[in-house]
């Protein structure tokens, strides 16, 4: 396992929010610098719920202001649903933090999937990955998209994205954004960023927060076992960090690092 991943531990989801937002600004601030604009790749599942604690507190000063105007919002995964059915990753994230951002706040660009073709999940992921494409190949390198950052969840079976444990679309090695037809945890039809885009990211950052983590936490910072999260970590060393809270590590043996930036 990469030895420099940073496990941040917090005592409550309340001290991890403060934290993630320093380091959401920090990471904004070095896509602002690196191409004028954020971009940023979002999960579904508990994540949107703590991202909104971090970006909806009110700005400390003027360098912790979230510039919403530069934010351009991607999925790290997505369910073939409706944009407004409640499995969708985008209807979360609108309901959790999009719909409550105060009046007047400048909006950040969102690319949501493209609902017409919903019945057809290669066409679905080919569209997403070209979208992918008109946004990143012009400046980035055309190989391979690379996001400011990647906001990961991880579930209790060590899935993220919805790359799961054992599943083929771990050997993908071409794809961008693929599609999955037999997800284990539903609903089954979704796409997703592949590992090689999740792993070329310039930072990666997991949530994972409460007791129902902790068993696949040991699982993943001390044995790997091939898990998808393992091979996030594996592949990405001090560019990825975790922000969990103490349930989530307890027992867990490997070092945890006061948070700085
Ligand atoms: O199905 C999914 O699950 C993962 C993990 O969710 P969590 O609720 O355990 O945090 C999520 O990251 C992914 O985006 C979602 O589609």
């Amino acid at each position: 396992m990469g030895k420099q991943v940073n496990l941040y531990s917090f005592p409550s989801v309340e001290t991890l929010a403060t934290a993630l937002r320093s380091y959401l600004i920090s990471c904004q601030e070095a896509g602002l610098e690196r191409h004028g604009v954020f971009k940023v790749g979002v999960s579904g599942g508990s994540l949107p719920k703590t991202l909104a604690q971090a970006l909806l507190a009110p700005a400390k000063d003027e360098s912790d202001k979230v510039k919403w105007e530069s934010w351009e919002i991607f999925f790290a995964d997505e369910r073939a649903v409706p944009l407004n059915h409640e499995d969708s990753n985008y209807a979360l994230l609108k309901k959790e933090l999009l719909d409550k951002l105060p009046q007047g706040t400048p909006q950040p660009t969102v690319h949501t999937i493209d609902e017409s073709v919903l019945d057809d999940t290669q066409e679905l992921a080919d569209r997403y990955e070209q979208t992918l494409v008109r946004s990143f190949a012009s400046r980035d390198s055309v190989k391979l998209p690379i996001f400011d950052l990647l906001l990961l969840g991880c579930g209790p079976d060590g899935h993220t994205c919805s790359l799961f444990p054992g599943h083929e679309l771990l050997r993908e090695t071409e794809a961008w954004v693929s599609p999955i037809e037999d997800s284990p945890k539903p609903p089954p039809r979704r796409i997703t960023l592949t590992l090689p885009v999740v792993t070329h990211a310039v930072r990666v950052a997991f949530v994972a927060t409460g007791s129902g983590k902790k068993e696949i936490m040991k699982d993943i910072f001390e044995e790997g076992k091939g898990l998808p999260c393992a091979l996030v970590n594996e592949a990405t060393g001090e560019r990825c960090s975790w922000f969990v809270d103490n349930a989530a590590v307890e027992g867990v043996s490997y070092p945890k690092r006061p948070f700085s930036l």
